[in-house]
């Protein structure tokens, strides 16, 4: 309930009943977050293979495998290269591969439909920073760094499904890819600078426009756009087949177009900048693809909007709260939780230390929860990750592909290098540990600088106004415990947001939290709360009445300012 403490909260505290949600198979889910892509293909910069363009690779390559169906895009060829784990290497086909290619054109031309419908899923989560380049480069890039995640990454392989030309087809190679597959040999052969790493297949090294043919092919089940993908991946393809389509339909363009007028300047600035050069229809395709990535911030301000909520539960599987101390009963609990709020909530928050509590077992409940969560609800994993810049990548790839989590809790400690990994992707966000809900949080975060100002302001500034201005993508955590401190943490950064927990449990005061931390927009501050709504004999209720609460609060707050 709003304003219980921790000895009311744990008072009160009941069982909760056995979760009614099923669990359902979430390991692929989570895992084919990896292959999720718009439909565009890649950069044109290296730094847009290597950075941010994780996944455009696969993007480029299954797009293209479309357009130019079987012509290009043998099964067998793509077996090859799988096993050889090289998913996004653009190259022209050898004739071996041509030859294979015309081997099981079907397979090839078979895939898009149910593909696309697998991309649409995880397209939301996936989408890459920079798109990722047509250039040798970006072959390069593609086969040392493969796209897809390390899970993504084996399923691919087992599927067989990643090896695809990224350029669009001629009308020849299109034709025959459709409807003649034994004429594959006949394939482009420019651009033949075969991608020996990979060992893939042949794939046209630049881009092209596409056909009309190449375009009717890939658009047989256009995706519905990464943003409207679920997080559970629950659709699978049943054929392993990754396959996007690769030309730019009316149908894939227009929601794209749509969601182009939505994104946020620094969004745009870097769609700009990364279809630069890049000519025809394939900078359209690269737009759509870039423009369909909210960015975090972009995502939890409309999930904020559409439910009317800034509350974030919290799925803090507590030993002494789960019917049964196991695995299985964490899965349960947060199942339970997040079943009865999630009409109610912005965002959810995972704390990763409850899961891993229970080993190996524990990160598997950890990822059939995260599968149970909407795919327009942002997720916080609160996992308080940074180390140096090399171990710090590990970090970003386990929250962003591997769990395929919106955004993390990092510490600012080890600077700048230790949290570039998480920020380079404008679609997830960083939270920066600014000012802990903790009493010990005064200890170092609160010491006074030379300068006169505490370090938490000087962790807001320097984080937020430096080393995450490329994409605006940190947040701060500032406790709501300490309200003096989160009024001087917003004057000096009036739009970022606030991960304010210390409400419920731990006594926190929501109204001075709110007058303190809440932007004049009525938004800026997310507030979560764990054991005051997992404790209450009905999470439900103390979730809906925090929610209220804290929205009678905000509309006080901004009609007066
Ligand atoms: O990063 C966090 O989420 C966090 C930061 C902070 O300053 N204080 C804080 O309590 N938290 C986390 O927020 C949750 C608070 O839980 P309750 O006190 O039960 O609502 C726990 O998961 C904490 O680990």
């Amino acid at each position: 309930m709003p304003g219980e403490t921790e000895a009311a909260a744990d008072a009160a505290a009941e069982k909760p009943a056995e979760a009614t949600a099923k669990p359902t198979d979430t390991e692929i889910d989570v895992t084919i977050s990896a292959d999720a892509v718009p439909a565009a293909p890649a950069a044109a910069t290296e730094e847009a293979a290597g950075a941010g363009a994780e996944k455009p690779a696969e993007a480029a390559a299954e797009a293209a495998a479309e357009a130019t169906a079987g012509a290009t895009a043998p099964a067998e060829g793509a077996e090859k290269d799988a096993t050889a784990g090289g998913d996004a290497a653009p190259a022209a086909p050898t004739e071996e591969a041509a030859a294979a290619g015309a081997e099981k054109p079907a397979e090839a031309t078979a895939a898009p439909a149910e593909g696309a419908e697998k991309d649409a899923t995880a397209g939301a989560d996936a989408v890459p920073a920079a798109p990722a380049a047509p250039t040798e480069e970006a072959a390069d890039a593609g086969a040392e760094k493969p796209a897809a995640p390390a899970d993504g990454a084996e399923k691919d392989t087992a599927e067989g499904t990643d090896a695809v030309p990224a350029a669009a087809p001629t009308e020849e190679s299109a034709d025959a890819g459709a409807e003649k597959p034994t004429e594959a040999t006949d394939a482009p052969k420019d651009g033949a600078d075969t991608d020996a790493t990979a060992g893939a297949d042949a794939v046209p090294a630049a881009p092209a426009a596409p056909t009309e043919e190449g375009a009717d092919a890939g658009a047989e089940k256009p995706t519905d756009g990464p943003t409207d993908a679920p997080k559970d991946g629950a659709e699978t393809d049943p054929t392993g087949t990754d396959a996007v389509p690769a030309a730019p339909t009316e149908a894939a363009e227009e929601p794209a177009g749509k969601a182009e007028e939505e994104v946020d300047p620094a969004t745009q600035e870097a769609i700009d900048k990364l279809s630069k050069g890049v000519e025809g229809d394939f900078q359209g395709i690269i737009r759509a693809g870039l423009a369909s990535a909210m960015s975090f911030f972009e995502k939890l301000t409309k999930r904020a909007r559409d439910a009317d909520s800034l509350l974030c539960v919290g799925l803090d599987p507590h030993k002494a709260e789960l019917q049964e101390d196991s695995a299985e009963g964490a899965f349960r609990f947060c199942s339970r939780l997040i079943e009865e709020t999630k009409d109610l909530v912005a965002a959810y928050k995972p704390n990763a230390a409850f899961f891993e509590a229970y080993g190996v077992e524990g990160w598997g409940a950890l990822q059939r929860t995260l599968a149970l969560i909407p795919k327009d609800i942002p997720i916080v994993f609160d996992a308080k990750r940074g180390d140096i810049g090399s171990t710090s990548e590990a970090y970003a790839c386990s929250a962003y592909q591997t769990l395929n989590c919106d955004s993390v809790t990092v510490s600012p400690y080890l600077g700048s290098d230790g949290l570039q990994p998480f920020l380079k992707d404008p679609s997830r966000g960083a939270w920066v540990l600014c000012k802990t809900s903790n009493p010990g949080s005064q200890d170092i975060q609160a010491l006074q600088l030379p300068s006169g100002e505490p370090l938490y302001v000087h962790v807001a500034k320097v984080c937020c106004l430096q080393w995450a201005k490329e994409h605006n993508n940190a947040g701060l955590v500032v406790g709501a415990t300490d309200v003096e401190a989160m009024r001087a943490i917003r004057a000096a950064v009036p739009d970022v947001w606030f991960l304010s927990p210390g409400i419920g449990a731990q006594g926190g005061d929501l109204e001075a939290a709110l007058t303190a931390g809440l932007r004049p927009d009525g938004l800026g501050i997310l507030l979560p709360i764990s054991r005051g709504i997992s404790k209450a004999e009905s999470p439900r209720k103390a979730a809906e009445a925090f929610r209220d609460e804290i929205n009678a609060l905000r509309a006080k707050r901004t009609a007066s300012s």
